[in-house]
């Protein structure tokens, strides 16, 4: 995929290498995460005491990140989406100019404030070293999860890139299923069970080969660090789900912005 290539971009084939690709980086993001425990007070609003900023110690450490990432254009990719939209900064390098391929309020669909509830939440547990916290991690706990949502909200949000292509190659089904509001049909129309089922079984496997010491391969028991069941329970209960659900709001809209 490239994207001052559009062609590319819409190519179904292209879009899901692309999120067959993000696996490895979302298992590896998960498995450095795994080096530390839960960490209760990184997420507890105003329990340090930040100067000028009301909100957890994740939430200043992501928008510090994000505000510098802007400044080197991160969010002027089209697969990019920061969690603070308002906060972000312009960059002094020239702008990018990619050709568009999603429609005109793409930028404007972002559940990542839902994304971090849910890492937060469900997420963490399954993949944290154990409940507690060591003082002297919390820095490098945060910058784990950044990475952990940054990595999931592109993922999800590349679900605009698969309702882009699929809309695409069916423009009648899907025109039909939107002026219809059939929200039952378009999730229909947009679901591949035998895919999802690939993609758990591959996620398992990789879950082992990634965090397993290869040398330890013919071990009796070689531990992986991140249980890879969890990670394609994770996929299951949450990352497909939600990016079905930005396929769905996004296909909802398709027609305001007819091209
Ligand atoms: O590849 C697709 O067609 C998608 O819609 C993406 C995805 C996924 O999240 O991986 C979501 C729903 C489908 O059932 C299969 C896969």
């Amino acid at each position: 995929m490239d994207f001052m290539k559009p062609e590319t971009v819409l190519e179904l084939t292209n879009v899901r290498d692309a999120l067959v690709r993000m696996e490895d980086t979302i298992v590896f993001a998960f498995i450095e995460r795994s080096q530390f425990f839960s960490t209760p007070s990184v997420y507890t609003k105003n329990n340090f005491d930040i100067p000028d900023f009301d909100g957890t110690f994740l939430d200043w450490s992501l928008l510090q990140i994000e505000r510098t990432q802007s400044q080197i254009r991160r969010y002027e990719s089209p697969d990019e989406l920061p969690f603070f939209p308002e906060q972000i900064l312009s960059s002094f390098l020239p702008p990018l100019e990619y050709p568009p391929v999603l429609a005109s309020y793409s930028d404007s669909l972002n559940i990542n404030d839902e994304i971090k509830d849910l890492y937060v939440l469900n997420i963490i547990p399954l993949i944290s070293a154990g409940e507690g916290e060591q003082p002297e991690n919390l820095g490098s706990t945060v910058f784990c999860d950044v990475d952990c949502l940054q990595t999931l909200s592109r993922r999800i949000h590349f679900g605009k890139f698969v309702a882009e292509a699929k809309f695409r190659s069916e423009t009648e089904r899907f025109t039909k299923l939107i002026i219809d509001r059939d929200v039952a049909g378009i999730e229909d129309a947009i679901t591949n069970s035998a895919l999802e089922q690939t993609i758990l079984q591959r996620l398992v496997k990789k879950g082992n080969a990634y965090g397993t010491d290869p040398t330890l391969k013919y071990s009796q028991n070689p531990q992986s660090k991140v249980s890879p069941e969890f990670i394609a329970k994770i996929y299951k209960d949450w990352i497909i789900p939600l990016t079905m659900r930005v396929e769905v709001e996004y296909l909802l809209r398709r027609l305001e912005d007819e091209k």
